[in-house]
Order: C-alpha cells, then structure tokens, then sequence
C-alpha cells in the first residue's frame, strides 16, 4: 500500500520567515532548519548562517546543518521510536534531531552534545521539553551504536519519494537510497580553452590538493547512417572538497566545479551540431539555444567548446597541416532563463571565465551571445508572437525539475518538495519542449537534460513527447558509454556511492522530416 509522508509535522511551526541569527551556533543551526521547514531553501539561508559565525565555528555548523539533512526522515522515524507520546511541536522535533545528529553522525563528546543541545531548546524559548529532550539524547548515548544502526537500515526520504524510487529503480533501491544520503564529490570542469586537463591536475597537486581524472566517453548513432560519433570528456574529482579560493587560476578562469554528469550535456550537443554541419555544407550562419541556461553552467561550457580549437572545428579546420575556410562564418548562440536574478549569476560566471561577448570578439571567434529573461514555454526566438519558426540548429534544453538527483549537494530538497510537485514539473517540461521543438530546424538536435531520477521527468516524458511528435527521433546512445544506464529513450545516471555524479538524465532527440 502506498504510504503518505511522515515528517514535519509543521502543524504548531510559526509562519515566520526572518531568520534571526543570534545566540549559540546550535541554536543558529536549529533557527536554520525552521527557515527551511517553513519553506526557504537551502541556499538561500546557508550564507546568513555561516556569515553570522566566527570563522571557527562555521565548519561545525555546516557539519551540523547538512548532516541533520542527510538524515532528516531516518532520525524522524528515529525519534517516533524514542518517545513515549508522539511529539508535535516542530522546534522540539528539530532540536532533538540537531541532538541525534551530534552523536550519532558528528564525533562531539556526549555531555557536550546533549548539555548544549538542552540549553538551546531554553534559548529558543522551549524549556518546558528540557526534560524530554534530555531524557531521549541520554537514551541515545547508552548505546549510540544500536542506535545508529537502526537509523541507517532504511533509506532517508519522504515515503512518497521512497515509494517512487522503488517502482523506478527496484534493482538500484538500496544502493541508491542509501547513496542520497551521503556527501557528493567536488568535481571540477577544466577550460580547456585555457588549459589542459593534465597541466591544471598538475598545478592541483603542487598546491597538495589531490584529484583523480575521470574519463567520460559517449558514443551515439548518426542517423540516417550506420556511423558512430564518440567523444570523451576529462573532470576533476577531488579527494576532499575545497574551498573555490584554494583552486589556483579559479578567478581567472581556468576552471569551474561541476558535476560529473553535468560535464556530459555540452559536449554531446556540440559534437551532434558539429555532426549537423558536416551533414550540410553549405552552412555559414548557425543559431544555437541555450534553454533554462541559468546560472550559466553548461553555457559557459558549451563556450569554452566552441572557443577552444582542439573541440570545435567551427572555424578552424584543418587538412594535412593547412587551414581550409571555416565551415561556420558565425555563431549566434542565444540563452534564456525565466528568472531574472539567476541571469544576474550567468553574467558573473562568464566575466570570471573570459567569456562574455567582448571576450568572445577579442578572440576573434564570430560569435554573438545573446541572454533573455523569458518563459521558454511561450518564448519565440525568431521574435514573432505566436508563431513557430523553424531557427535553431541545435538546442540545450537543461529542464526545470525537481532536482531529485542533486538530493546528496541539496538534501533540503527532500523537505521542500511534496509529491504533487512531480506531476506539475512533468506538465511544465512537456509545455517548454512543445513549444521549443518546432523552432528547431530539420536536421536539428535537441539535448534533453534533467537533474531527476524519476522517470516521469525522463524517460517517460521523452517517450510520450516522441508518441506525439512524428518528426521526433530518439538518437542512440551505443555501448561506448561509460556513464548512466540505458533507458528506453536516453541515459540515466544514478548517485549510487560516494564517488559517483550526480543523478542526471540525458536524451538526444534529432529532427527528422515530416
Ligand atoms: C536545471 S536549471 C538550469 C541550469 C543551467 N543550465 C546550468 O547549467 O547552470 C533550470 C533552469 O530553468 C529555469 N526555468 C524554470 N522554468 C522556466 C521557464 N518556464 N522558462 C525558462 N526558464 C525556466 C530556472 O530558472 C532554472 O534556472
């Protein structure tokens, strides 16, 4: 039988929002995880907190934060076990999870987590479950390890998403649902346009930061061809996260953090347009699209693709030594994104990397960039209302989601998302794709990309989108692929270990005519 959520039980939750940072960094970090259960994201009250703190207290209250996170509904479940009553007061909830979590996850001495823990629920005004509160935390460090071991054996989500995971993945389930509630690797995306990849590993680990070079390789049929077209992409995974500022060359652009998986979605739309061009050589102008581009991530890349000689014979090509004209005179490359303060974060990120449109003239590359704040489920490129005109070669349509592949970097998710956003997010990716597909061009590609690892976002969306789209073909990803798990349309990446990227689901569509 399907089950419905347990936690929060925000029933007595005070609709405040203003996150008041004072008194001691537990009660900061309690204050934090009411904002959240109220409805604020993560990134939006992690800075206030850690800016609230001297610097030798914040490694503790990030700790603290995103480990009660990771753990929300296990310790939940935990704490329904532990009390004698069903307790409902969300702040004495939350306190005694911040109380669990010190030790059970976080080596903090026992008297310390719980004599600390107590004086916070005083300090936030909840004194009258001091002795709860204190009963449960000295239950608990009798005997952490039974304890923690019960917390670990099931998985760390709502029952909705637990319940769902479980149709899509039976085969991953443990292994996925116990991965979504550790830590993610810190991966870094080398430009290459700059740098290569072993030189900048290089100057990582003269600068005793260690990395290992993962070697993504994709391959995928041509269609109306029986050739193959395979690409590989170099990232840095670190062996311990850093911060930016430690990362020689970062404010020069030399390199970005990303994803693993997220490295896959430029190259494998430039290497389809670079296909597209070969195909038709009379191409001079081409006009690509960056849909749902902020805050610039896979834009920037695609970029540094296009710039960089090694990955993009769209202006230089070059035949036993000698330079033949370029196939591409120019590149209009557009980018949109409906939500104006997000824009502000693509220009930022292009300023740091060199790639803003002066940067982009000084190279001498001819290449116009365009950034629109638009809704991509009306948006018209050629400009003309309501009506579809066929202008795009290629388009990156990284889709609004409901990120449940990014769970482990933003375990905020698990609280803020209910069941019904699936359905709703399901609805706005098929508005954006009908509307952008007839403005791609015969011959076109379409990359589809989500952070989700459910598949009525994935493979079921691109299944009933090509059901209803006679001009829509699913391109093949071969064997060569050595990242994700073939679906019926497309790939799909699951964040199974400590190790691994990020849940991320790629389908190439190309456009055939009709
Ligand atoms: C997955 S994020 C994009 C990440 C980005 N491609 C990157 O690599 O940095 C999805 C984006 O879709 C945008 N978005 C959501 N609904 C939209 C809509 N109707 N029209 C345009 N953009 C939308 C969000 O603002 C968000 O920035």
């Amino acid at each position: 039988m399907r089950q419905t959520t347990t936690a929060p039980r925000n029933n007595k939750l005070k609709p405040s929002s203003n996150l008041i940072m004072n008194g001691s960094v537990r009660v900061r970090v309690i204050r934090t995880l009411l904002a959240i259960q109220n409805g604020q994201s993560l990134s939006s009250v992690l800075d206030p907190l850690l800016n609230s703190l001297h610097d030798g207290d914040k490694g503790f209250a990030h700790a603290l934060l995103l480990t009660t996170l990771r753990q929300w509904y296990a310790l939940s479940r935990l704490l329904d076990t532990l009390a004698d009553n069903p307790i409902d007061e969300v702040e004495v909830r939350t306190t005694i999870q911040v109380g669990l979590v010190q030790l059970l996850y976080l080596e903090v001495a026992d008297h310390a987590a719980i004599h600390e823990t107590v004086e916070a629920a005083k300090e936030i005004e909840f004194a009258h479950a001091t002795g709860l509160i204190n009963a449960i935390l000295r239950k608990v460090a009798k005997n952490p390890n039974k304890f923690r071991k019960k917390c670990n054996k099931n998985h760390s989500l709502p029952n909705w998403l637990a319940y769902q995971l479980k149709q899509d993945w039976s085969e991953q389930y443990n292994e996925l649902t116990q991965g979504l509630r550790q830590s993610a690797p810190m991966f870094l995306r080398v430009n290459t346009a700059v740098t290569s990849v072993d030189d900048y590993q290089q100057e990582l680990y003269g600068a005793e930061i260690d990395t290992d070079l993962v070697e993504l390789t994709s391959g995928f049929n041509l269609p109306h061809s029986s050739d193959t077209a395979t690409l590989s992409t170099q990232a840095l995974r670190l062996h311990q996260s850093t911060a930016v500022s430690a990362l020689p060359q970062f404010a020069e652009g030399a390199v970005s953090v990303q994803d693993m998986h997220a490295q896959l979605a430029a190259p494998i739309i430039h290497k389809a347009l670079i296909n597209k061009i070969g195909k038709d050589k009379n191409v001079t102008d081409l006009h690509i699209l960056d849909a749902c581009a902020a805050p610039g991530g896979k834009l920037a890349h695609w970029l540094e693709l296009i710039n960089s000689a090694e990955h993009s014979p769209l202006f230089h090509v070059k035949q036993d030594n000698a330079e033949v004209t370029a196939p591409t005179s120019k590149i209009k490359l557009t980018a949109i994104d409906n939500e104006a303060p997000r824009i502000e974060r693509i220009y930022d990120n292009l300023d740091r990397l060199n790639l803003k449109q002066e940067n982009l003239e000084q190279a001498e590359k001819n290449v116009e960039l365009e950034i629109v704040c638009a809704d991509a489920t009306r948006w018209q490129g050629a400009g003309k209302k309501d009506t579809s005109e066929a202008v795009f070669d290629a388009i990156l349509l990284d889709s609004p989601c409901t990120a449940t592949g990014v769970i482990r970097r933003h375990p905020d998710i698990s609280i803020l998302r209910a069941e019904e956003d699936v359905e709703q997010t399901a609805v706005l990716q098929a508005d954006i794709l009908h509307n952008l597909w007839p403005q791609l061009k015969v011959g076109g590609y379409l990359l589809y990309v989500t952070c989700s690892i459910l598949k009525q976002e994935n493979a079921l969306q691109m299944q009933d989108f090509i059901s209803h789209h006679d001009d829509a073909v699913a391109v093949e990803f071969t064997e060569d692929c050595n990242w994700g798990i073939a679906q019926t349309i497309g790939r799909q990446c699951l964040p199974i270990d400590g190790i691994s990227g990020d849940g991320f689901y790629y389908a190439l569509l190309h456009k055939a005519a009709e």
